[in-house]
């Protein structure tokens, strides 16, 4: 069985200010699934709390090196994180990361202990093309590196279309691609929807056979907003 998984992406969000938000995550009570917190990562060491995985965002392929600014995946395991998003949408076009970049990340999050979460998604255009499952493959082929396994890897589906947009993909939506993500990826592997995700629309979501949990991206910021979340999953 695919472990069930609750993950929210902070993205560029919080402070310490937002500590206590974690915690109260932390303490909402998950049943069989694992909730996972990704920070930015000036937070991840203060927010190691019991119950409470931890995740970077991003990393470096390199372990270390002349990167300004940039952070490693042994730097985020170091922090307490034992997860890593790799290739989301927001980083494919702000960065221009590619296929071999995401790729890459993945590789280097794996030789760091780390479990990733490797995002694909399609763009509006391209799924009014009819292009949404040959885009999705092609990003898994490209960004997925041999050697993927239930216990290293974790895919998220995220239209991007869907993010931070408020327009959820439609149930049909996500069975279709989830469905055929579950067909390449084997029965394992753990796969996540996000875009827009929230506690109106979050059991109706988990109760897809091939959907094991979110990447929430808004709705994880407050305790309040991603506890319904995390219990919605529970229950599915
Ligand atoms: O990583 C999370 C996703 O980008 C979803 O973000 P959102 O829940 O704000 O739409």
């Amino acid at each position: 069985m695919p472990k069930k998984i609750a993950a929210g992406n902070w993205k560029m969000n919080g402070t310490r200010a937002s500590l206590p938000d974690a915690m109260a995550i932390a303490a909402t009570p998950a049943g069989d699934c694992a909730v996972v917190l990704c920070p930015p990562a000036t937070l991840l060491s203060q927010m190691g709390t019991e119950g409470l995985a931890l995740g970077g965002q991003y990393c470096h392929p390199n372990a270390s090196g002349t990167h300004t600014g940039d952070i490693s995946a042994p730097m985020l395991a170091d922090a307490g994180a034992t997860y890593c998003i790799t290739g989301h949408s927001e980083r494919r076009a702000d960065h221009g990361e590619s296929d071999a970049d995401v790729c890459a990340q993945t590789e280097a999050a794996w030789s760091a202990g780390l479990v990733a979460i490797l995002c694909i998604g399609e763009t509006l255009a391209q799924r009014e093309a009819g292009e949404t499952l040959a885009v999705l493959t092609a990003q898994l082929n490209g960004s997925l590196p041999n050697g993927a396994t239930a216990e290293n890897t974790v895919i998220a589906y995220e239209p991007v279309w869907a993010i931070g947009t408020g327009k959820v993909a439609s149930p049909d939506q996500v069975a279709e691609v989830h469905d055929a993500l579950r067909a390449q990826v084997g029965p394992e592997m753990s796969l996540l929807y996000g875009g827009s995700v929230k506690a109106g629309n979050a059991a109706e979501l988990f109760a897809l056979e091939n959907v094991n949990g979110g990447l929430v991206g808004g709705a994880s910021l407050k305790a309040a907003d991603f506890a319904p979340i995390i219990t919605a999953l529970a229950a599915s």
